[in-house]
């Protein structure tokens, strides 16, 4: 059963200027972690923002556990936690009063819910009485996420949660979000500008200006791809990006790590003649090797 269902929103600002949503929709099924990828500016905060009854959507339905976005706005918002962006955090109350404050908020106490935020929350007690805004980045995102939860909601909308801290902690965070799943059944809408972060989810939806490009698992949409792709170095990267681009049956090059990854015609080039090319125009110590798939490779084939 789907627990968010969302139907061709579409959204804008300013009268119409910036169409931030361009005929969005997807479901997200009861207990499951479905994250919205994709770059700055892509739409994901808007969509967080109507599915969270905070923006009116300009056409289109969006149902949250049963309930429309628009005429149970109110209603819904017992039923849903949200973590947005910038974490919503009193910078001047301590650990323990923006946790009290959240349950206030909604009509209970820490203690009533403690078991849901107790794995989360008891990393950060030692520091209760430290105001949020004197708290590292990892803390704050951990103390942001006990307030989203401390109300017991059935779904959580997390905005660009990792954005911003540490690997340890971004991975510390990917685990408290699968046993909150695994212990909870909560369902889990998270987005992130990540690619990487793609594997901890179950569905993935690829976010572009607006619309979305592809919904499917991880493993799916890595298997879907069947392009020859290659990691390939030399001495001089920055030439190289250019170079490799300008090579007949390079079909795309983008910048990978410690390589770039280049998608290539395999009835045109093999790796010693694209060696053999690359020798002529001048690079040394060049390593081309074939590589397989990543979400990254796989969002930027999809991309306009
Ligand atoms: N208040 C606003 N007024 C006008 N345009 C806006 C406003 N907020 C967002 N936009 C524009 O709407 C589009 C979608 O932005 P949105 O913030 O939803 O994207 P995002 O994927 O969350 O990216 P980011 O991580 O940068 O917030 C962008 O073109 C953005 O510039």
């Amino acid at each position: 059963m789907a627990i968010v269902s969302v139907e061709n929103l579409k959204m804008s600002y300013g009268k119409g200027r910036v169409q931030a949503l361009k005929g969005v929709s997807f479901d997200v099924g009861e207990g499951e972690i479905f994250g919205l990828i994709g770059p700055d500016g892509a739409g994901k905060t808007s969509l967080f923002r109507v599915l969270t009854t905070l923006l009116l959507a300009d056409s289109g339905t969006a149902v949250v556990d049963g309930m429309d976005v628009v005429k149970d706005y109110k209603k819904i918002r017992q039923h849903i936690g949200y973590m947005p962006g910038r974490f919503s955090l009193y910078q001047d109350l301590t650990v323990e009063e923006n946790l009290s404050f959240f349950a206030t908020v909604f009509n209970t106490t820490i203690e009533e819910n403690y078991h849901l935020v107790e794995d989360i929350y008891r990393q950060i007690e030692p520091f209760k009485k430290r105001k949020a805004g004197k708290l590292s980045g990892g803390m704050k995102q951990k103390l942001a996420l006990s307030c989203a939860l401390i109300h017991a909601p059935h779904v959580l909308f997390l905005d660009e949660p990792t954005t911003g801290v540490d690997p340890v902690s971004r991975k510390e965070f990917w685990e408290m979000l699968q046993k909150l799943k695994k212990n909870f059944k909560l369902s889990i809408v998270v987005s992130t500008p990540y690619m990487d972060e793609a594997v901890q989810c179950d569905r993935i939806a690829f976010i572009q200006e607006g619309q979305l490009l592809t919904i499917d698992t991880p493993e799916n949409i890595i298997r879907a791809y069947t392009r020859t792709l290659w990691a390939v170095r030399s001495d001089k990267m920055h030439r190289l990006l250019t170079d490799l681009r300008g090579i007949t049956g390079v079909n795309t090059a983008f910048a990978f790590g410690e390589n770039h990854h280049a998608t290539v015609d395999s009835s045109v080039l093999t790796i010693e003649s694209l060696r053999e090319q690359l020798v002529v125009i001048g690079h040394h110590n060049i390593v081309i090797e074939a590589v397989k798939p990543t979400t990254e490779d796989c969002f930027m084939n999809l991309q306009k």
